[in-house]
């Protein structure tokens, strides 16, 4: 008997000579059996492996590379095997114009199949020149072995902590921070979280860094408030890293995989610091949400830009505007900017970004877009054109509702997930609104993520 399900031509544990296909949006490798697609980690398209078989599904299997027969030209040497199987540089093994090539391709995959729009051209994704060492944020766990605080990264799918200390896509100087900023809560014996346990206090040292500005800023996760001789580790960490402007408690008392908690406490500084951005000066606070990668992040808002093509007498809705960073360059060429947001806090600074940066012709609400854009609607705000920034999740139906009944000229939607752009330019689509062109910009080399913008046009 070849498996126990008849309808399948593989089973569990077969050795089998694969061609790999095909590359799915999660970096697997793509080799059908009698048509039957078995995913695969590490192979590329065009080569050729046995593979052992190791999970069946229904409609498709996985299976582990035993031995590559051939290379493809796209293949090149890992940079560190840690990033592999930890999960944070999943394409490290290709040439990075296969990347950029791999990243188009997805966008127009997903506009085929799920937008149902194969027109819209995909333009070649826009890359760095210097494809590493671009992150300016890390949140690394910190753990204990052997007695000490490890910090790394955990092994995919699993809380084992993989000890690491050059991630090669954050700022070198991040990976400086983080050991140094360890290695001085273990001079004074703080104890590292364990999760099992529920015990112990460091779980996460995040550090920021403006890339313009040098501006650091470090925030110590802890599960209780109270700990260490913070009167000594305050200061030696401003001696050890001179560009700290802001250091910060976290506290996250909870059992939970999400970082940070509830509780801020500022232990030097403000809980904030600087960078800058299309020649604003934005101020960031420890919980706001900025782009990880400000060189890519000015090529994509500045594509923004352009396709929202102002005048100066436009009233123009930023949607989801985080710290106001779109927001800001759109007021400079529009008439008025409405912009809103969920977290609190980031419109606390966007209000103080508009103001630093003598801006006075944008509203910011605290607000989800779904809510507010609908009471905007009402209220007859009317924009000329709205843009859209929304999380991996994509547009709410009612966001979307009300904005249709706002009737703008022009929607421009810059989106972190090519599969919601997808559901959500269908929708656009069936109500009227055009689009002819996508670009996609790489702001996550070495990763699987892509960012895209798409102007959108009312068809008369
Ligand atoms: C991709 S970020 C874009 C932020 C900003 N445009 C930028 O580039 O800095 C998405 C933002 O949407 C916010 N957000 C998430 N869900 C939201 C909702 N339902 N309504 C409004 N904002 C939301 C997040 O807090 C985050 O700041």
């Amino acid at each position: 008997m070849k498996n126990e399900n008849q309808a399948l031509p593989v089973s569990k544990n077969e050795k089998i000579k694969v061609t790999f296909e095909d590359l799915t949006s999660e970096g697997l490798g793509v080799a059908k059996v009698d048509s039957y697609p078995l995913f695969v980690i590490d192979g590329l398209p065009g080569e050729e492996a046995i593979v052992k078989v190791t999970k069946l599904g229904k409609s498709y299997g996985f299976a582990r590379i035993e031995e590559r027969l051939s290379s493809s030209e796209d293949r090149i040497p890992t940079t560190d095997v840690l990033g592999t199987q930890v999960g944070t540089m999943p394409l490290q093994h290709m040439r990075y114009e296969a990347q950029l090539k791999f990243k188009q391709n997805m966008v127009i995959q997903d506009f085929k199949r799920i937008a149902k729009l194969p027109d819209i051209e995909v333009l070649p994704t826009i890359g760095m020149k210097q494809p590493w060492g671009y992150r300016n944020k890390a949140q690394i766990p910190v753990r204990a072995k052997d007695g000490k605080l490890v910090t790394g990264f955990f092994r995919k799918n699993t809380h084992d902590l993989v000890p690491m200390e050059n991630f090669h896509i954050q700022d070198p100087k991040i990976d400086e921070a983080i050991v140094k900023v360890r290695d001085i809560l273990q001079e004074y014996g703080v104890k590292a979280y364990d999760e099992k346990k529920h015990t112990g206090n460091i779980r996460h040292i995040m550090v920021r860094r403006g890339t313009y500005t040098g501006e650091m800023m470090i925030v110590l996760v802890t599960r209780t408030a109270k700990i260490f001789p913070k009167s000594k580790i305050v200061p030696d960490i401003l001696e050890a890293l001179p560009e700290v402007v802001s250091i910060v408690q976290n506290v996250n008392p909870k059992r939970s995989n999400v970082i940070l908690g509830e509780e801020t406490i500022i232990l030097h500084g403000e809980d904030l610091y600087h960078d800058t951005l299309l020649g604003h000066k934005f101020a960031i606070s420890s919980k706001s949400f900025y782009q990880v990668n400000p060189l890519q992040t000015e090529k994509l808002y500045q594509l923004a830009l352009d396709a929202a093509q102002l005048t100066g007498e436009e009233t123009v809705i930023d949607a989801y505007c985080g710290i106001g960073t779109i927001s800001l360059a759109l007021a400079e060429k529009a008439k008025q900017v409405y912009a809103m947001e969920i977290v609190p806090d980031a419109i606390e600074m966007a209000k103080r970004n508009a103001e630093e940066n003598n801006i006075e012709n944008v509203t910011f609400e605290i607000g989800a877009a779904e809510e507010v854009m609908p009471k905007w609607a009402e209220e007859g705000i009317q924009a000329d054109v709205i843009v859209v920034d929304p999380p991996r999740k994509g547009l709410d139906a009612g966001f979307i509702e009300a904005a249709l009944t706002v009737n703008p000229d022009r929607i421009v939607y810059v989106s972190c997930n090519p599969a919601t752009l997808s559901r959500d330019l269908r929708i656009f689509a069936d109500n009227g609104y055009e689009a002819k062109q996508a670009q996609p910009v790489d702001l996550f080399p070495q990763t699987l993520h892509v960012e895209t913008v798409v102007a959108l046009t009312k068809i008369k």
